[in-house]
């Protein structure tokens, strides 16, 4: 986090192995540290706080050390996004800041499950509809940060019912098929996006998109912008 925000620094929300041993691929495994620390609601002025509130928009850097839980790579609980006012699940959008990541994206019903992979100045988009985990593949640390609507919560449960999301990525990158999901389809793997038109580009960083209601309105709105998800939800199609 140190280098990447010169910003006021709240104390991060803390995951800790117990809140997550129901999504491991080993639930019996133990450890005494932290696996991830969450910088939510940050601002680095209060105009930008301001400015934030007015559009209703939430930036947050999460850090994820470099490490393995009994062969299982250190990766976030996973989680659904609530619905906004005209019926779609709000979207959200990612930025590697340091390290490499792998977003592992699902739908509700797991019908389609697709990994995007992330390294510094990458953007990762979570289409509406689209559950999301990531992973810490690497030997550094994972410092990401994110923009999502304030108005939304957090659902866990589906996530924590089938213990994990549809793939856990295992030391090496072997992905291994979660067996309560017997029907998940292979993994689709895509690039992460710009989306130049509204100022989503690699080396534009998303706190900079802070004063631009243009470029962050589709977290509020999603509906008027399916257009810059189709990438995720259909256009890519590679398989390996
Ligand atoms: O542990 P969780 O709640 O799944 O959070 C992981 C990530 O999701 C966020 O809540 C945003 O969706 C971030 O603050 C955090 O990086």
């Amino acid at each position: 986090m140190n280098g990447y925000w010169d910003g006021p620094k709240p104390e991060p929300q803390v995951r800790t192995i117990e809140e997550m041993r129901e999504v491991l691929a080993d639930p019996g495994c133990t450890s005494d540290q932290p696996l991830y620390f969450m910088y939510r609601d940050l601002a680095k002025s209060e105009s930008d706080r301001e400015w934030l509130r007015e559009h209703r928009i939430r930036y947050d850097i999460t850090v994820i050390p470099a490490r393995t839980l009994c062969g299982e790579y250190v990766k976030t609980k996973g989680h659904y996004h609530t619905e906004n006012p005209a019926g779609e699940l709000y979207p959200e959008i990612y930025e590697v800041l340091e390290g490499t990541g792998h977003y592992l994206l699902q739908t509700r019903n797991a019908d389609d499950v697709v990994m995007i992979e992330g390294t510094a100045g990458d953007k990762i988009l979570i289409p509406p509809g689209y559950g999301h985990v990531t992973i810490n593949p690497g030997k550094e640390d994972l410092v990401m940060a994110n923009l999502v609507s304030s108005e939304f919560s957090s659902n866990y449960g589906p996530y924590a019912e089938l213990r994990g999301a549809a793939y856990y990525e295992m030391e090496g990158g072997a992905l291994v098929k979660n067996p309560g999901y017997p029907d998940a389809p292979p993994v689709r793997y895509c690039d992460p996006v710009e989306v130049p038109d509204i100022g989503i580009e690699k080396e534009v960083g998303l706190y900079d998109l802070v004063g631009r209601p243009r470029s962050v309105a589709f977290l509020n709105h999603p509906e008027q912008f399916m257009e810059i998800f189709s990438d995720v939800t259909g256009g890519c199609l590679v398989m390996r």
